[in-house]
C-alpha cells in the first residue's frame, strides 16, 4: 500500500450569530469523520460522493493543506500528517489536481514557463530535454504544441485544467489526487484525457485518487470505488454488482448509471 489514512476527522468551527454580535466558536462540524482508506500502489481508487460530503477536505488534509482534527496518513509507511516531511518532498511524491487548479496558473507565465518550473525545481539534470518534455506533456493531454508560447488568459478553461494535469505529471509523482479534475471538460475531451491519464498511470505504476460526484464517470476508469457520504466513507466496492451492495445511498447512486 502506499498511502494510507488512519481514522482521519476534520471538523470545521460553526459560528452562530447572536442577537447583532457574533459569538465565539460555539460548535463544530465535521467534514471527515473517522476515514480510514487505503491507496494501492498502482491502483485508481475512485471518491464518489454528492456535493458537501467532504471529499475536497480529504484531499486538502491529505496534502495538508488543511491540519487534521485527529487521525493519521501515512505514506509509503511514513506518517505525512505530522509535518516531519517537508512540503517540497511530499509534492514531489503527491499532486492534487483541484477543479479550480486553473486559478493557480500564474497569469503572466506563459504555458512554457510553467510546464518548465516543476521540470527545473524537480529535474534540474532534465535541463537540455526540458523543452522536448514541456511538448510531450502537452501532446499527452491534447494540447497543440503552439499552446507553449502562449498565457493563461488565451486559454479556455478546459485547456488550463489539461495544463494543470500536464503540470502534475511532470513532477513525476507517485500518486496523483484529481478532484473533480475533468469535470468541466466536455464529454470527447473527457474521455480522451481519462484514457491518456489511465496510459500513464500504467506506464509508469502511478496511485491515483479520483474524487468525483460523478460514479459513472469512474466505471471505466477506477479499480475500486469509496463511496462518501455526510463524511464517511460508507461502501467499497469493486464489482460492479449492485446486489453485493451495502448502503442505501450506493443505491441511489447507482441509479445515476447510464448502461
Ligand atoms: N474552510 C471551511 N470552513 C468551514 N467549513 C468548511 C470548509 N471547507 C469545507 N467546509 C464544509 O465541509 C463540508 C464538506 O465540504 P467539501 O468541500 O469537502 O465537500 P465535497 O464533497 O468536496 O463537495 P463538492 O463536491 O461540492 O466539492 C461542507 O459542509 C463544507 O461546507
Amino acid at each position: 500500500m502506499i498511502l494510507e489514512l488512519k481514522q482521519v476527522t476534520k471538523t470545521y468551527p460553526v459560528r452562530r450569530r447572536k442577537k447583532g454580535w457574533f459569538s465565539k466558536q460555539d460548535s463544530e462540524q465535521a467534514a471527515v469523520k473517522q476515514v480510514s482508506l487505503e491507496l494501492q500502489r498502482g491502483e485508481c481508487l475512485g471518491l464518489v460522493g454528492e456535493s458537501g460530503s467532504g471529499k475536497s477536505t480529504l484531499a486538502q488534509c491529505i496534502m495538508r493543506l488543511e491540519p487534521l482534527t485527529s487521525g493519521e496518513v501515512w505514506l509509503d509507511r511514513q506518517p505525512i500528517h505530522s509535518g516531519k516531511v517537508k512540503d517540497v518532498h511530499l509534492y514531489k511524491r503527491v499532486q492534487l489536481v483541484a477543479q479550480d487548479s486553473s486559478s493557480s496558473l500564474h497569469p503572466r507565465m506563459t504555458i512554457r514557463d510553467i510546464l518548465l518550473e516543476p521540470i527545473r525545481n524537480y529535474f534540474p539534470e532534465r535541463k537540455a530535454q526540458a523543452l522536448d518534455i514541456c511538448l510531450s506533456l502537452l501532446e499527452s493531454v491534447g494540447l497543440e504544441a503552439d499552446s507553449l508560447e502562449k498565457y493563461p488568459s488565451q486559454l479556455s478553461g478546459g485547456q488550463k485544467q489539461r495544463v494543470c494535469i500536464a503540470r502534475a505529471l511532470a513532477v513525476e509523482p507517485e500518486i496523483i489526487l484529481f478532484d473533480e479534475s475533468v469535470a468541466n471538460l466536455d464529454a470527447a475531451t473527457q474521455s480522451s484525457v481519462l484514457d491518456l491519464l489511465k496510459k500513464v498511470q500504467i506506464e509508469r505504476q502511478l496511485s491515483y485518487l479520483f474524487i468525483t460526484h460523478d460514479l459513472q464517470s469512474t466505471r471505466p476508469f477506477c479499480d475500486r470505488i469509496a463511496v462518501m457520504y455526510q463524511g464517511e466513507i460508507v461502501e467499497v466496492f469493486k464489482d460492479w454488482d449492485e446486489s453485493l451492495l451495502q448502503h442505501e445511498y450506493t443505491h441511489t447512486l447507482f441509479q445515476t448509471l447510464v448502461e
